[in-house]
């Protein structure tokens, strides 16, 4: 059953686009098991449910302020048990992380850490552009020096062949697909961008 989480190599890269798009050429469920910056009314899940129209597992924690989970939580007078951030089961699941891949849960575990625990493929969300091939190669090495299986890279942006084959060389890691930055974005432009650029198999 396919089951994947979504990281990349920062925050506002556009992890929930593509996570969005998976669940549309996949027919997966998404989940997005910390989702800080709730003050402002908007949410990963939102999204995804406009983009998609995928079933949404809600967060096992929601903070307002737009931060690391664990200032966010610290600064909302909680305390976050990871333990308590277990993957909905039997069920083909996305599942997005916070911001990039060392993103700190609480003071003792990063990101990189839970997703080693719950086991699951990650999938790296990486940008095409001047500063990506440093980025993404670093994430990858954290990534694996973790002891994550990382599944694959997916690009976001204008097409850069060097950039991403200089990456793909570097790390030895299978680019999954680039989806551009869409004009015009919903439901349908996401979905006709996902079937192009991206082979519904590689995610099988
Ligand atoms: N392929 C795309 N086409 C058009 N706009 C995009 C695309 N990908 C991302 N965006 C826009 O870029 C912004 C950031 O994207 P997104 O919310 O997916 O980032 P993120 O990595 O999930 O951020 P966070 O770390 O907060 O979860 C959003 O305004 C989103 O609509
Ligand atoms: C609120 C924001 N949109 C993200 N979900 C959280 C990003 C945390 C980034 C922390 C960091 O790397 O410094
Ligand atoms: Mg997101």
């Amino acid at each position: 059953m396919a089951r994947f989480v979504i990281t990349g190599t920062g925050t506002e890269i556009g992890k929930t686009v593509f996570a969005a798009g998976l669940c549309a050429l996949t027919g997966g469920d998404y989940w997005k098991p910390v989702q800080t910056g709730t003050e402002d009314g908007t949410s990963d899940s939102k999204t995804v449910l406009h983009l998609s129209g995928a079933r949404v597992h809600p967060p096992i924690y929601q903070f307002p302020q737009p931060l690391s989970p664990h200032r966010a939580a610290e600064l909302a007078g909680e305390t976050l048990d990871p333990a308590k951030l277990v993957p909905p089961t039997d069920v083909p699941l996305v599942a997005e992380g916070a911001g990039g891949v060392l993103v700190p849960i609480t003071r003792d575990l990063l990101s990189a850490d839970l997703f080693a625990r719950w086991g699951m493929p990650v999938v790296l969300v990486c940008t095409t552009g001047l500063g990506t091939i440093s980025h993404s190669l670093t994430a990858i090495e954290a990534l694996r020096g973790r002891g994550c299986a990382l599944h694959g890279l997916a690009f976001v942006g204008a097409d850069n062949p060097d950039n991403i084959a200089t990456i793909a060389a570097f790390s030895g890691a299978r680019v999954l697909g680039r989806l551009p930055r869409l004009p015009r974005l919903d439901r349908a432009s996401l979905l006709a961008a996902m079937t192009e650029h991206f082979d519904v198999e590689d995610f099988a």
